[in-house]
């Protein structure tokens, strides 16, 4: 566990240990395996939240796999989605053809995994999936198809495993909820 100041003070309770973490990846990796059987999908990371979950699944599938990130951003350091996804970093890979894979740590609203899939979709991806760690159903404004989840989670604000509060705690083993007096003190600011 790294040493992350002040933790106690920000966190209300664990939600997944690392154990329960990888469970899900265990799992997941599995159904993903046999789902792609015979192709070579191309695994497309939303940076940041979805690194340390996208490392994790990746070695959980028996797959010939690519892998490839997409910056992608809407929160910035703020807790409500902006409503805009704004994209920072692009593909290096050609999706044309190609059977994509998003891994995701987190769908709330579901806008950023609607862009995404709608951006790969246009370059003429011949199918595009997504896994998702957290699927946060209290918020959702867009109707995408979460294809693999981990699992719910309650209209909570949750950090670590690469999820963030203010871009900080994406470096916890664990996810955690937080204080919701902390989230009030961001609010009232
Ligand atoms: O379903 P939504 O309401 O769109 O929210 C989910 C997205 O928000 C977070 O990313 P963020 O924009 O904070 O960027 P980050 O991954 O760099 O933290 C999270 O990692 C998802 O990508
Ligand atoms: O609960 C959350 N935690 C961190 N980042 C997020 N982005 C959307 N929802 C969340
Ligand atoms: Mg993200």
């Amino acid at each position: 566990m790294p040493k992350t100041d002040n933790i106690n003070s920000i966190i209300d309770h664990k939600l997944f240990t690392e154990e329960d973490i990888h469970n899900m990846c265990v799992k997941l990796g599995k159904q993903l395996t046999a789902d792609y059987a015979g192709k070579k999908p191309l695994i497309v990371g939303a940076l940041k939240g979805a690194i340390f979950f996208l490392t994790d699944l990746v070695r959980e599938m028996d797959v010939k796999a690519e892998i490839d990130f997409l910056d992608v951003s809407s929160y910035g350091d703020e807790m409500e989605s902006s409503g805009e996804v704004k994209l920072i970093s692009d593909l290096a890979t050609d999706v044309k053809d190609r059977d994509v894979l998003i891994v995701e740590d987190i769908v709330d609203t579901g806008l950023t995994l609607e862009y995404m899939k709608n951006l790969l979709k246009k370059r003429g991806a011949k199918s595009v999936k997504c896994c998702v760690l957290l699927n946060k159903e209290a918020n959702r404004t867009s109707d995408v198809e979460v294809e693999y989840y981990g699992s719910k989670v309650g209209n909570e604000f949750v950090v670590g495993y690469g999820l963030d509060f203010m871009n900080y705690y994406r470096n916890l083993r664990y996810i955690g909820v937080l204080k919701p007096e902390i989230i009030k003190l961001v609010n009232n600011k």
